[in-house]
Formats: C-alpha cells, sequence, structure tokens
C-alpha cells in the first residue's frame, strides 16, 4: 500500500528525471541548427530508422537533403555521408577523428562482450587487436594464401557440376573452409552442415540483426539496460558465442601440445599472445569473429557475381572472351594469370558497386568536431558511409543502376587508377580481410566464367534487389542455370586439383 511518504517521494523523482530529460534533450539540440539538413523528427524521440532496407531510403534522403544529411535518435546525432566526394572529403580525410565506434550496448558490449573487432571503441584494445589482424591479413602474408583459395574454389566448381542447385551453399563452403583453415589450420573442407560452421553462423546472423541501427532501443536510451530481463536473450548468446570460440582456441592448443596443430591464425596467437598482450579470451574472440566477418561477406559476394552473370549475358560473354584468350580450355586460370584478365577484375569491381555487401556501412563516431561545407557534424556523432548511395553517385558513377564493367577500365583496357569504390569500408576502420577476400572473388570469378555459361532459369526469373536485410546483406535463394563451357571441364579440373 502506498503511503503519503512514498507517494511524495515517487512524485520528487519524477519531477527530477522529468528535469534530467528536459537538460540532456536541450543540451542535445543546442548546436542543431548548424547540423546538415535532414528529416525532421519527433520533438523528444527524433527521426526512426526507416525500414526496411534503410540503405535505399537514405539514398533518397542523400537526393532530397544533400550528401551529408542528419538525423536524431533520442539524443543521439546520426550523420549519413551518401556521395562519393563527400565520403572522400569526410570519412577518408578525416579518418583520423572518425576511427572510433559509437558505443555499441546491444551488439558490442552485451552480445560481444567487449571484444569483437568490428564494434571496439579506439583505445589501446583495438590497438593490440588490428595489430594481430594486419599480422596475418597484410598484403605480404595474404598472398600465402592464394594456394588454399585456389584449390577451394576449384572444389566449389565440382560441387555445383555435382549439385548445380545449391550453388549458394557451395560458395558458403568456399568461404568457411578458408578461413576455418586460415584461422584454426583445419585440414578437411569445411562441410556447411558441420555443427561448429552452423553454430557459428548462428553467431553471425545474430550479430547480424542486433546491430542494425535502431534494432535495440538500449542503444539511444542506455537507461533501458537496467531493466529488468530487457537483455537476458544478448546475454544468453554472448555465453554461447564466447563457449563457443574458447573451445575452438581450445582445440588448438590441444593439438600444439600432441604436436599435430597446422600453422594457423589461432596457433601463432597463442604462440605471440603475451607479445600481442591479448588476453585469453580476447584471443578466443579475434579467432572466432574472424569467421563472422569474413565467411558470409565471402559467400554472399560470390553469389552477386553469379547473379550478375545470369543477369547480363552480354558481360558475361566478354568476361569469357578474355579468359579464352589468356587461358584456354585445357587449363583452369591460376592467380598468375590475374594480371592479365583485366576485365574479371573490372566484373569484379562492378559486383562490388553495383550490389555492395555491407549496403549501409558500418557506424563509425567523431572523436572531435568536423565542418563540412560549412556545416557542423559533432564531436560524439555517429558518422556512417552509406554504400549503396555512394555506389550511386551519378557524378562518379554515370548510369548506376546499369551494371557496366567497361566503367573500370581505361580505353586500353586496364584497371583505371583513378577510381575505386569503398566496398571495404573507411580510413582506420577499413576491412583489414581485403585482400583476402578481393583474392577470393578473383579467383572464383575467373574459375566460374570459365567453367560454366551462366543463365536465368526461365521458370523463375531473378529479382536483382531480393537482399536480406541485414548489416552484410546477401542475396535471398535465387537460381540459375549452369551449362558446362567444353565437355572437358570436370576432367580439367580433376586434373589441376591433383597436381596440388
Ligand atoms: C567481400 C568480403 C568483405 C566485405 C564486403 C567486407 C566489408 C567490411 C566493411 C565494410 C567493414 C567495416 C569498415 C568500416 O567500418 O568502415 C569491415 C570490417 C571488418 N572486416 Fe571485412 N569485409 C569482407 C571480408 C572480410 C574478410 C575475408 C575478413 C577476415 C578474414 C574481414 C574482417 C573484417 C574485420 C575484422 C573488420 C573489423 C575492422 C574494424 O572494425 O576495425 N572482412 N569489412
Amino acid at each position: 500500500m502506498f503511503s503519503f511518504q512514498s507517494s511524495l517521494e515517487l512524485l520528487v523523482l519524477a519531477g527530477f528525471a522529468a528535469v534530467v530529460l528536459v537538460l540532456a534533450f536541450r543540451s542535445g539540440r543546442r548546436n542543431e541548427s548548424a547540423l546538415p539538413p535532414g528529416p525532421v523528427g519527433h520533438w523528444l524521440l527524433g527521426n526512426e530508422i526507416p525500414k526496411p532496407y534503410a540503405w535505399r531510403k537514405f539514398t533518397e534522403y542523400t537526393k532530397q537533403y544533400g550528401p551529408v544529411f542528419s538525423l536524431r535518435l533520442g539524443r543521439q546525432v546520426l550523420i549519413v555521408i551518401g556521395s562519393y566526394q563527400a565520403a572522400v572529403d569526410v570519412m577518408e580525410k578525416q579518418g583520423a577523428l572518425l576511427a572510433d565506434r559509437p558505443r555499441s550496448i546491444a551488439a558490442g558490449e552485451i552480445l560481444s562482450g567487449g571484444k569483437r573487432t568490428l564494434l571496439v571503441q579506439q583505445g589501446e584494445r583495438l590497438k593490440r587487436l588490428r595489430k594481430a589482424l594486419h599480422g596475418h591479413l597484410q598484403p605480404k602474408v595474404a598472398v600465402n594464401y592464394e594456394p588454399l583459395q585456389a584449390k577451394a574454389a576449384l572444389i566449389m566448381i565440382i560441387d555445383i557440376l555435382h549439385d548445380p542447385q545449391h550453388f549458394q551453399d557451395h560458395a558458403k563452403k568456399y568461404a568457411a573452409s578458408v578461413i576455418m583453415t586460415l584461422t584454426y589450420g583445419k585440414t578437411t573442407p569445411t562441410s556447411y552442415s558441420d555443427p561448429e560452421v552452423q553454430m557459428v553462423n548462428e553467431c553471425t546472423r545474430r550479430l547480424g540483426t542486433v546491430v542494425k541501427p535502431g534494432a535495440w532501443a538500449v542503444d539511444s536510451w542506455p537507461i533501458l539496460r537496467y531493466v529488468p530481463g530487457y537483455l537476458s536473450v544478448l546475454n544468453r548468446h554472448h555465453r554461447e558465442e564466447l563457449a563457443l570460440f574458447r573451445g575452438q582456441l581450445d582445440n588448438v592448443r590441444n593439438q600444439m601440445t600432441a604436436g599435430t596443430a597446422q600453422s594457423s591464425f589461432a596457433k601463432e596467437l597463442i604462440e605471440r599472445q603475451v607479445e600481442y598482450g591479448l588476453s585469453d579470451d580476447e584471443a578466443a574472440y579475434l579467432c572466432g569473429s574472424l569467421f563472422g566477418a569474413g565467411s558470409d561477406t565471402t559467400a554472399a559476394a560470390i553469389a552477386v557475381v553469379i547473379m550478375a552473370a545470369a543477369s547480363f549475358p552480354d558481360l558475361q560473354a566478354n568476361a569469357q572472351k578474355q579468359l579464352d584468350m589468356v587461358v584456354g580450355a585445357d587449363r583452369t586460370p591460376t592467380f598468375n594469370d590475374r594480371e592479365e584478365l583485366p576485365y574479371i577484375e573490372a566484373f569484379v569491381l562492378e559486383t562490388f558497386r553495383w550490389r555492395p555487401i555491407s549496403s549501409g556501412g558500418f557506424a563509425h563516431r567523431a572523436t572531435e568536431d568536423i565542418i563540412y561545407n560549412g556545416y557542423l557534424i559533432p564531436k560524439g556523432a555517429t558518422v556512417i558511409g552509406n554504400h549503396w548511395s555512394i555506389a550511386r553517385d551519378p557524378d562518379v558513377f554515370p548510369d548506376p543502376e546499369a551494371f557496366r564493367p567497361e566503367r573500370w577500365l581505361t580505353p586500353e583496357g586496364t584497371i583505371r587508377e583513378d577510381l575505386r569504390f569503398y566496398n571495404f569500408g573507411f580510413g582506420r576502420r577499413v576491412c583489414p580481410g581485403q585482400h583476402l577476400a578481393n583474392r577470393s572473388l578473383y579467383i572464383n570469378t575467373a574459375n566460374l566464367l570459365w567453367a560454366f555459361k551462366i543463365m536465368p532459369d526461365p521458370t523463375r526469373p531473378i529479382d536483382t534487389l531480393a537482399f536480406t536485410d541485414t548489416a552484410n546483406s546477401h542475396p535471398l535463394p535465387f537460381q540459375v542455370k549452369f551449362e558446362s563451357r567444353n565437355p572437358n571441364v570436370f576432367k580439367t579440373v580433376k586434373a589441376a586439383l591433383e597436381q596440388m
């Protein structure tokens, strides 16, 4: 039963809370007139993140409000960069002031226990994690993974010959095999139905939904973390992934003790753990989250290549003409052919631009005020480079909806050096796996287009906009037909595999 005193206390408390809220709200709005323009939101709650496919709606906002626009999510300012030049000027040139991530309570602190590189804020831990990643993924090391990638790409051709319908699963198997081998030294090809892979994928899927801006209100209203039970699912998911990642690293430790460990990222991390200054759980997360960052993304990008090939037969044929000239029918393409296959490179670059995997971009945080074209990007703001609209900037990519590999080529047919697309993100948070990923895309595109004429299935037309609404957006299931380009494809691929 309420006493008069407790009612009074409640009243005082409510009054206090209201004052705090108004002060907080006003301090948040102080600089609002200097912010880049943007849609008007609710006076207290601000704007909502449009759903689904926020990045597509943001592309409309870019046309309406300009290359840099702002939203308010509760007290949080969100700045969206929508044009190519603004991405260069803000995300790249001011990269030092945007190396931080916004505080991510749901995905970063709770689900990932503060240890997933993608979400770790600027500071000493990030430096240690990125140094360890760089040691294993920088260009001069990435070249060592080429034999592994070449073999897995040939296995994918065999998989498609045996079971063409499940080509998207084969792409996932390719990506999972490469990551599991380089991370944990796994020697057997990774089946996508491996319970371990299924679990890692489940972790990635969970991350993809939690990390979307606006997915969890606690990120705008941190006080919600004290609501009993509100975060229990995320806490449980964190315990599950930590146990999984610890178990995977422990396997490598056990193999090292038994003298059976293959060389791998995990093995080297364990050997150099003190030098890298990593705790056991940091090392476990570093390895575990590599799969999440690198597997799904690579598999999705390969599926986009297949989608584009089936959708644009003439351009597929252009690529095949070059393959036939440089490689011929009697052997499979290799990494040694890369320089002579610029059209393959251009085809891949155009898929990155046409259907960027990280469509909405990842959130950065401004650690100082940044002035852009007279507008203020205030310290503390979340800043996102919207890959989807940057890729569609007509000033740089004329006729942006058209799939046109030629836009990446000089008149002499070499790759243009004056053009790039920020598929792998920006500044100091740029994807450390990009050199590995680019090699995966080259070797798979070369092999796929060498082996098959890829055609749409007339009974099931491809919807080239049917993608998942997740941070890394991948094509929903679609169907194509694979026709071997010569009767010896199987024999030639088998022979190449036997030589490895
Ligand atoms: C086609 C494949 C891939 C795409 C499209 C992609 C894209 C991205 C993007 C957009 C970011 C965020 C950049 C930013 O904040 O501006 C990122 C971060 C990251 N990527 Fe990738 N990535 C791919 C493959 C890989 C691979 C193969 C690995 C590792 C083996 C990897 C590891 C990471 C890690 C660890 C981060 C976090 C970096 C940080 O926050 O400091 N990625 N990636």
